[in-house]
Parts: structure tokens; sequence; C-alpha cells
């Protein structure tokens, strides 16, 4: 099984990644992890140097193109289903969920780990709320396309288990 789990920056994707590979028993991987090893720098740094359409780019390219093992848990940046086609992707081969969690939740959880977010570097306070409304306002059309909605404060490993053996 490949599992995709989607969602804004904050939202938990790694930390809850990590948690239900384990569960499951297959690896895990992020996708902003495989992009640094691509790349042999920071995504933070290819933002800075290369701007955002050529990281979309790279984006896709690593997403649709990496050798990744026959079953996993994959945790993708806050962009990557929002750009080119790869919600649809995602969604022709594999399981994906969205981590859904309100703008202020995520702005508390990203108040102290803002450095390595290139989009959100900084703002503060009311205007990182708003600037996460904003975004998140965008993109939900994109996470909504996820064949599983999941609430990011509450998810559990043994939950989304069970929620993806029903389909299988
Ligand atoms: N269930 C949780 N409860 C409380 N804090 C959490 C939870 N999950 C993650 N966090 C914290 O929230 C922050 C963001 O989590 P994480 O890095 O997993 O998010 P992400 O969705 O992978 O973000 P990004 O898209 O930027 O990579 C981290 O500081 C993490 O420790
Ligand atoms: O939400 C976003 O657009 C991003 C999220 C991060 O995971 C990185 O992929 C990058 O910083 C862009
Ligand atoms: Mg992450």
């Amino acid at each position: 099984m490949k599992v995709f789990l989607i969602g804004f920056m904050g939202a938990g994707k790694t930390t809850f990644g990590k948690r239900l590979a384990k569960r499951i028993d297959v690896p895990f991987f992020d996708l902003d992890h495989l992009i640094e090893a691509f790349t042999g720098g920071s995504v933070a740094d290819y933002f800075a140097k290369y701007g955002e359409e050529k990281f979309r780019e790279l984006e896709k390219q690593v997403l649709q193109t990496q050798e990744l093992p026959d079953n996993f848990v994959l945790s993708t940046g806050g962009g990557a289903p929002c750009f080119h086609d790869n919600m649809q992707w995602m969604n022709a081969n594999g399981k994906t969920i969205y981590l859904q969690l309100a703008p202020k939740a995520i702005a508390g959880r990203l108040e102290n780990a803002k450095e390595e977010r290139p989009l959100i570097k900084g703002l503060k306070g009311e205007e990182l709320v708003s600037f996460i409304e904003e975004r998140l306002a965008a993109r939900e059309s994109f996470y909504k396309q996820a064949q599983f909605i999941v609430d990011g404060l509450s998810v559990n490993p043994d939950a989304v288990v069970e929620l993806l053996t029903r389909q299988w």
C-alpha cells in the first residue's frame, strides 16, 4: 500500500507519517527530504536560489519519478498537492489522507519552527495567522480531493489503519 499524507505546513504530516509507517510496518519517506537528497541542499536554499516555480517543477519530478518500494508512507510538502497534476497523480497511485487543522492551531505549531519554512519566515502573531488563513483557503480545494480527511489534532495510527483497511 502506498499512502500519501497531505496538508498545510505544520499539520503534522512528518510527525504522524513516521508513527503511521511504524504502525503498518512500511518505510517512511518525506518528499521534502527526498528533494533535499536529490539536490544535496535544503529546500529553503533551493527556494532562495531558484524561486518557487522551479521548486514546484522539481517537486513534481521527485514525487512522480523517484523509485520507491511497493509499500510506504510518504508525507508531502504543504504545497505539493496544489501544483501541476500532483493531487490527481497521488490519487491514481495510492491512498491519500488530508490532515486537516484550523489556521490558529497551525500557527501555534509553526510559531517556533519557521526558519526552515521559507514561505512563512519572518511572519509572526496575527500576520502569521492571516497568511495561513489566506493560503489555506486557496489550497483547500486541492487538499479536499484526498480520499480520506482526518482531524490533525486527534489523528492516531489505529484510526487511520481502520479507515485504510475498510478499502482494502
Ligand atoms: N499531534 C501533534 N500535537 C502537537 N504538536 C504536533 C503534533 N504533530 C506535530 N506537532 C508539532 O507541530 C510542528 C509541525 O509538525 P510537522 O513537522 O510534523 O508538520 P508537517 O505537516 O510535516 O509540516 P511541513 O509541511 O512544514 O513539513 C512540529 O513542531 C511538531 O512537533
Ligand atoms: O507549503 C508549502 O508550499 C511548502 C511546504 C514545505 O513542506 C516545503 O515543501 C516548502 O517549504 C513549501
Ligand atoms: Mg514535514
